[in-house]
């Protein structure tokens, strides 16, 4: 199938030539008293603001149109039909499915609530202290090896949602390794305690050598200390994945695999089985409550024209930056400790996603797609980072993210009081900060002083949540997703594939030779004289 091209689109040059006919934010506030009121929606729990783009109305009347003519509302239903919306691996995406409630599944899906209850049994098993380790102690805490969307997404959950912990949950601590140099899992084991640690593989593929890698050294560490095998393999390996044949090959016991499905992006499947260390960490009710949350935000997307849907809308804003505006950067600030890791979680989902260059069919694209996508705990940044965003050369949309209530004023403890002045502080940083990228200079008064000019017209959105909980996070999450999924369409690409990951694992194989002596030396200069620089280092000539 010939996909067509964002810049062929009809309404694509009537979008370029709004470019230069857009004032300046500050200009846009001054013309329309009721902008901000015209210019958010809410759904949810959680309100996009999106006034502080350099959008008019002509602009979003356009931006609809393109919505239309890229013929959103079919590949929106195609996606949750289940049809093959990534052509490059001949799958459907269907995440969305996962949190179907259980009484909306057709049968055909009836695996995903069996899965669920399989993983809840294991779950109330651990948390009741029922699951003992090889010598008959407790478990007390539980090691998520994982990498990717085998690991971000539970990482930025459980740190999240950690004040909303079920009390059958608190008892347990949950910790999570990645890398692959084992640096996470060298300070874990030095005082965890094999016989109460339960280690949760986590890999859709169970190939993936950086959690591979995790698992034979925590193998090789409680082999150490247990005396029989099969002893170690049913009470500290719990083995999550989409291939039952490789948990099998690798000695994760039958009764101890938790399924998932082909059909599930790895960057997508913290709603899945994926979530067990969500659900140990915090509670089976409280990962029903985000995918509950997941849901209602996946109606919204499904059902609300474009422009009152907030995903739609993140994202046509976002190609109005990227490709008309031609900016290239974009900053996720939340202004709340607890998404302290909600950037890196978008970083693989939005540039795993949309990092391409050639459309679904494989044809070349000439105009840009994903921007470079980063971002911190927005107050911390504002002591890092900012000074660009205020004052740099470069372009930067932002997205600002918040959450009105905090620290209820129902508890009684001593120091509420001082935090919810903290929240207040908080909130007075966030919204100073995205008026000053805005407004610039005219967000208080003029300066002749070079040093004091702030230039303004950064664009920002303020994604406003009620308060963060299980319900408006897996909101939020969902809105991503679907923003990166509406994106792709608009650019032809397909968002749920990842092969420009591939050749790196291939070319790391062949230097793993070469750091062993054994592969052949034809190599650029630079690697060779490298690995030839750290064999003598090591004392390995
Ligand atoms: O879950 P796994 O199969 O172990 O994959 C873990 C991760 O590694 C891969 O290289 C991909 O780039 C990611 O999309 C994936 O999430």
């Amino acid at each position: 199938m010939k996909i067509q091209l964002l810049n062929q689109q009809p309404v694509f040059k009537a979008l370029q030539d709004q470019a230069v006919k857009v004032p300046h934010l500050a200009e846009l506030f001054q013309q329309n008293p009721h902008r901000a009121q015209q210019m958010s929606i809410e759904s949810a729990g959680i309100c996009l603001d999106y006034s502080k783009q350099r959008v008019t109305d002509q602009v979003l009347s356009e931006l609809e149109q393109l919505f239309y003519q890229v013929k959103l509302p079919q590949s929106i239903a195609e996606l949750f039909s289940g049809a093959v919306v990534n052509q490059s691996e001949n799958r459907a995406a269907l995440h969305t499915q996962l949190r179907l409630p259980a009484a909306q599944q057709p049968e055909a899906f009836a695996v995903i609530e069996q899965a669920l209850l399989q993983m809840e049994a294991l779950v109330d098993q651990v948390q009741q202290g029922v699951w003992r380790g090889f010598s008959g102690k407790r478990i007390t805490d539980v090691v998520n090896l994982g990498v990717g969307g085998s690991d971000l997404g539970p990482l930025m959950v459980t740190q999240a949602l950690k004040e909303y912990a079920e009390p059958q949950a608190k008892a347990l601590k949950v910790h999570f390794a990645s890398t692959i140099d084992g640096s996470q899992l060298f300070d874990l084991l030095d005082h965890l305690n094999p016989e109460t640690t339960l280690f949760l593989i986590a890999s859709k593929s169970f190939t993936t050598i950086d959690t591979l890698s995790n698992a034979d050294t925590v193998r090789a560490w409680l082999a150490k200390a247990c005396p029989s095998e099969t002893l170690m393999l049913r009470c500290h390996f719990v083995g999550i994945s989409a291939s039952a044949d490789k948990m099998q090959q690798w000695g994760i016991a039958p009764e101890n695999q938790l399924p998932f499905w082909s059909w599930v992006g790895g960057r997508f499947s913290l709603w899945s089985t994926v979530g067990c260390a969500i659900a140990l960490d915090l509670g089976m009710g409280v990962f029903r409550q985000l995918l509950a949350g997941a849901y209602a935000m996946d109606e919204h997307f499904r059902t609300a024209p474009p422009l009152q849907n907030i995903p739609v809308m993140m994202a046509l804003l976002g190609v109005w930056n990227v490709n008309v505006l031609d900016i290239r950067a974009h900053a996720i600030l939340p202004y709340d400790g607890r998404l302290k890791y909600f950037p890196s979680y978008l970083e693989q989902l939005e540039m795993e996603s949309n990092g391409k260059s050639v459309t679904q069919s494989g044809e070349p694209i000439n105009y840009a797609t994903c921007p470079v996508l980063w971002g911190e705990i927005g107050a911390n940044a504002q002591h890092a980072f900012y000074q660009l965003l205020h004052q740099g050369t470069q372009a930067v949309a932002a997205d600002f993210i918040l959450a009105a209530n905090r620290y209820e004023a129902s508890q009684s403890e001593a120091h509420y009081e001082a935090l919810i002045a903290q929240h207040e502080l908080n909130i007075a940083n966030c919204l100073a900060q995205s008026r000053v990228l805005a407004l610039g200079n005219a967000a208080v008064e003029p300066s002749d002083n070079p040093f004091r000019h702030y230039p303004g017209n950064q664009p920002s959105s303020t994604l406003l949540l009620d308060r963060l909980d299980a319900s408006t996070l897996g909101g939020l999450i969902a809105c991503y997703e679907h923003k990166v999924f509406t994106q792709a369409v608009i650019w032809g690409i397909n968002p749920f594939d990842q092969w420009g990951v591939e050749l790196g694992k291939q070319v790391a194989l062949q230097l793993q030779a070469v750091l062993a002596g054994k592969g052949d030396t034809e190599l650029d200069s630079s690697t060779l004289h490298l690995a030839a620089q750290i064999n003598s280092k090591r004392g390995r000539v």
